[in-house]
This record gives structure tokens, C-alpha cells and sequence, in this order.
């Protein structure tokens, strides 16, 4: 049902992912069901179905970009949206079967982006394994526990879990990576706006028009709203098109974002709502607070604005 508190999660599994560590910080899932997913597809999926309300999967990171495959899955098929951000330290080790050594390694399982984010440690202390890409950092140190592959780069609560030994800890190339994931549900009524809040969007724009992506850019800046990310997917349509991932300070109950969406509407061949919902709250520690709004338009001068145009459509005085 539609704005019923989420009771049953999936999150991109298996056991021992970063997403399932994201997903316990969300107090609600503490007191409901925890499931773990073989996919991201699978897991949205699971909430498309009613098998689940609501899916933890990985969105972003700072050093290997977006999750692709989370993008393209928000995209097509029936709508979902995002109703929570979880932004996490991501810190990878390396787990091997206990008593295996690094001269051992012939073969290590990792998710495309913990090897990126791994790259020059595997290439300095493993040049001669082998690295292969599996869908989760869960399903890495799982691979390992069964015997498929000899190391995983994983997380460490994936090595504890999969009762693998460290090998080596901290093998990230740069310390300080964090992931965004998103908690996703079926349409439904947003979270109350905070005044610290995201929207989320993706727009297909008509690119046989000249400046169809500045005109959608127009659309925001025109009223303030501030662009925190853009990315850009291919449609699968043919080479060139692509669906531009946005992400705008404001929730959609605000005045001023809730114009720029109605033009965006106007000027997009198509435009999927994926949520409005708070902004990660930050430990405060330095360096990692969100950036401040930009001065700009208040939501006040658009209300003015708007109570000024309807007197004069009403023929009152100004
Ligand atoms: O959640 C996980 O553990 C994943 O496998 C996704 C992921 C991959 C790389 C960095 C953070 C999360």
C-alpha cells in the first residue's frame, strides 16, 4: 500500500555486502525482514513484484562513478523511486581461505568497481592474478568461501562473514572513498520535505533539437535549483541517444523546484520522477558537509509571486 512504512527490505547481496551494512542504518529495516539479492536487477525487481517494499542498492561512488546497471534499471520498466540516501566509507580488504598466501593467488573475484578502486594495490602486490568481475562484493568473498576463486577484494564485513582471513586490509587506492546507495519503493507519497533535501530525475530530451540539454538546464537555472549531478546513459535506442540522470537540491512539494519540473515537462520527450527524499546527514566531521544551497530565489518570493499573479487574473489590484 502505497506510504505504508516499509517492513520487508532486499538489499544487493549476498550477506557481507556494503549494501547490507548501508541498509542497517536505516532503523526501520532493523526492525523488519533483511533480504539479500543476487543483483541490482533482481533486487528492484523483488519491489516491482510487492515481494519486497523497498531495495538498498548502490548508486555512486566517489571514485568509480555511477553504478550503471542501478541507473538503467531505475529507468526502464515500472517506475520506482528513492525514498532515502545512505552515503558509506567504503574501506576493501583482501580475504583468502585461511592459510592461503598472496603466492597463492592465482585468481580474485571483485565487483568492476571495488577492482577500480583496488587497481593499483592488485597491480603492485598480485600482478600475475587474474581479476574477475562478480556482481557484488558479497558474492566476491562467497566465490572464495566455496572454493571458485582464490582471493576477493570484498568488504571486511564480507570476509567475517564468508569466515575468510585478511590478507591485507586498507588495499583501496585512495582511503577516504565513500559510496552512495539509494533506498528504493514503489511510487508512493515522498518523505516530508526537510529543507536538506534531493530530487532525483531522469530525462530523455529530443536530441534532434539544437540545445535540447541547455534548455533542460535552463529549466533549473532559471529558478535556482541547484544541479548536484548529471549523468548520461545510453537509451540502448542506437549510438548518441542517451537518459541524463539528474540530481537537483529541493524536494518536489517546493514551489520553486515544483516550476522547474512542470518545465521540464514542457521542453523533455519524457521525464521519470525518481524521488524527492533528505540528503545523507553527514557526521560533520571536516570535509565532508554538503555544500551549502546557493543564495538564490526563495521559496517566499515564489509564493509571492504566485499569489501576485492570480490577484491580477482575479482583476484585484496588484
Ligand atoms: O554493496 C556492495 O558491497 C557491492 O558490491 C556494491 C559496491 C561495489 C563497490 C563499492 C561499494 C559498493
Amino acid at each position: 500500500m502505497p506510504g505504508t512504512p516499509p517492513t520487508r527490505f532486499v538489499y544487493l547481496g549476498p550477506e557481507g555486502t556494503f549494501a547490507e551494512q548501508a541498509l542497517r542504518t536505516v532503523p526501520a529495516a532493523e526492525r523488519g525482514t533483511r533480504t539479500p539479492a543476487r543483483s541490482v536487477g533482481e533486487a528492484l525487481d523483488s519491489v516491482r513484484v510487492g515481494e519486497a517494499d523497498a531495495a538498498l542498492v548502490p548508486l555512486e561512488n566517489s571514485i568509480g562513478g555511477a553504478v550503471g546497471v542501478t541507473l538503467d534499471e531505475m529507468a526502464e520498466g515500472e517506475p520506482l523511486v528513492i525514498t532515502r540516501e545512505v552515503v558509506l566509507p567504503v574501506e576493501f580488504v583482501l580475504g583468502a581461505r585461511p592459510g592461503t598466501t598472496l603466492d597463492d593467488i592465482r585468481s580474485v573475484a571483485a565487483h568492476p568497481q571495488a577492482s577500480t578502486q583496488c587497481r593499483n594495490w592488485l597491480r603492485g602486490h598480485l600482478p600475475d592474478a587474474v581479476v574477475v568481475d562478480v556482481l557484488s562484493n558479497g558474492a566476491a568473498a562467497g566465490g572464495v568461501a566455496s572454493g571458485e576463486y582464490d582471493a576477493a577484494v570484498c568488504a571486511p564485513i564480507g570476509a567475517a562473514r564468508h569466515r575468510l582471513a585478511v590478507l591485507a586490509d586498507k588495499i583501496a587506492d585512495h582511503p577516504d572513498a565513500v559510496t552512495r546507495f539509494a533506498l528504493v519503493s514503489r511510487p508512493g507519497p515522498p518523505p516530508p520535505p526537510t529543507g536538506d533535501d534531493l530530487t532525483s530525475l531522469a530525462v530523455y530530451i529530443a536530441h534532434d533539437r539544437v540545445g535540447a540539454l541547455l534548455s533542460v538546464l535552463m529549466e533549473l537555472a532559471v529558478r535556482g535549483v541547484n544541479l548536484t549531478r548529471i549523468e548520461s546513459r545510453p537509451t540502448g535506442e542506437a549510438l548518441g541517444r542517451y537518459v541524463f540522470f539528474l540530481d537537483c537540491t529541493g524536494h518536489v512539494a517546493d514551489v520553486r523546484l515544483g516550476e522547474a519540473l512542470q518545465g521540464l515537462r514542457r521542453v523533455c520527450a519524457d521525464v521519470r520522477f525518481l524521488g524527492s527524499y533528505p540528503r545523507h546527514r553527514f557526521s560533520g566531521a571536516a570535509g565532508d558537509r554538503p555544500v551549502p544551497a546557493p543564495a538564490g530565489l526563495s521559496d517566499a518570493d515564489y509564493a509571492d509571486a504566485a499569489a501576485w499573479l492570480a490577484r491580477l487574473r482575479a482583476g484585484a489590484q496588484p
